[in-house]
């Protein structure tokens, strides 16, 4: 008998044993036509929603030799990797762990979070010039129709929001250290990074005699969570979210990973992962198709949405905030980059500040 069966006092068993036949049998109907409708209500929940690694369905007719075609991409795309590549160095990506280590902090829901993004187009993107929050509507609405877990609806509606970092003076100075594909620093420039591992020739570290070198300061099997990945969004913003939401390992590496093609698309650097990068792997692999081929989906009504993904936030995100990096000059006040911000309007509460130690 299963322990939830059992009597818990003697005296509630002599109560039970009290009762006349008749309700026993009325009870032991009821308790037929619930055993009887369990298989039902069952069956319903999981048609409905299905498991992470069930096939995504919703990009079945899309064309997909029609995304990432990076040579023939526009001059935006182009102009930015070679910066991104040119820049992107180890001494950089310890300045801006530190940074981001050392900068005051600020209060923010993830919704308005969200709507900071409306005026944000990614340069590194040659399949969308929409703005990053009708991206992130995209995808979440694509793994919500797919039926998939409503955790990974959420991680679809936040994977990007990290590109904030973009708005805070000092800490992100252009869109190179913000967005676009990511790559490991210290170790050699792999060839299946875009545009191959001539267009790192004028980083201070090519060639380096240790940083371009092999598995650079790596050893094999050191694991992902050792290895300092090009400073952007999914770095930031998977430090941000670990710690401050429910959402579960598979969540925080498709945030963490979800930029890092390389490996994740093109098979490279297998040889610094243990073996929870594999399990991680295949989640990341299964979160891409709703990222990258919903940018072709049809725009989504922002408000409409608003109400849905409010609710889902509440329930992955206690405290309902995040805490975000200010500007490390301006720890009261959220500063943004006037020239960056095309159209800045926000009708609604502005966040609430404070310092962090
Ligand atoms: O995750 C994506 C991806 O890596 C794209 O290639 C890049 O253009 C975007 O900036 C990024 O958000
Ligand atoms: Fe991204």
């Amino acid at each position: 008998m299963a322990p939830g069966a059992t009597f818990p006092t003697a005296a509630a068993a002599g109560e039970f044993t009290k009762r006349d036949g008749k309700a026993l049998e009325t009870l032991s109907d009821n308790i037929d036509a619930v055993n009887i409708l369990k298989p039902l209500t069952t069956t319903t929940t999981t048609t409905t929603e299905k498991g992470l690694y069930d096939e995504s369905v919703f990009d079945k007719t899309k064309d997909k030799s029609q995304f990432r075609q990076y040579e023939t991409a526009c001059a935006r795309v182009k102009s930015f990797y070679k910066e991104q590549h040119t820049k992107q160095t180890v001494a950089y990506n310890l300045l801006a762990r530190n940074k981001f280590r050392s900068s005051t902090r600020a209060r923010m829901s993830v919704w308005q979070a969200i709507e900071r993004l409306n005026t944000l187009i990614d340069d590194s993107d040659p399949d969308t010039s929409l703005s990053q929050i009708e991206h992130l509507l995209q995808s979440a609405e694509a793994i919500r129709r797919d039926g998939k877990p409503r955790w990974m609806q959420l991680t679809g509606l936040i994977h990007d929001l990290g590109k904030l970092l973009y708005f805070f003076d000092g800490i992100a100075e252009g869109q190179w250290d913000v967005v676009g594909d990511t790559f490991p620093v210290g170790c050699a420039f792999d060839d299946r990074i875009i545009y191959g591992r001539e267009s790192f020739v004028s980083n201070p570290d090519y060639g380096h005699e240790v940083y371009d070198r092999g598995l650079g300061i790596y050893f094999p099997g050191i694991g992902l969570d050792n290895v300092m990945l090009s400073w952007g969004h999914d770095e930031y913003l998977y430090h941000v979210v670990k710690g401050q939401s429910t959402l579960p390992d598979e969540a925080l590496a498709m945030i963490r990973y979800h930029s890092f093609y390389p490996w994740h698309n093109a098979g490279a650097y297998e040889e610094l992962m243990n073996e929870k990068d594999k399990e991680m792997l295949r989640a990341v692999r299964a979160f891409n198709p709703y990222d990258l081929y919903s940018k072709s989906d049809e725009l989504p009504k922002v408000e409409e949405l608003r109400p849905y993904y409010e609710e889902l936030i509440d329930e992955f995100f206690p405290e309902r905030y995040m805490m975000v990096v200010s500007s490390e000059k301006e720890s009261i006040n959220m500063k943004f980059k006037s020239s960056k911000v095309k159209t800045w309007v926000s009708s609604r509460s502005e966040p609430v500040n404070e310092n962090q130690e």
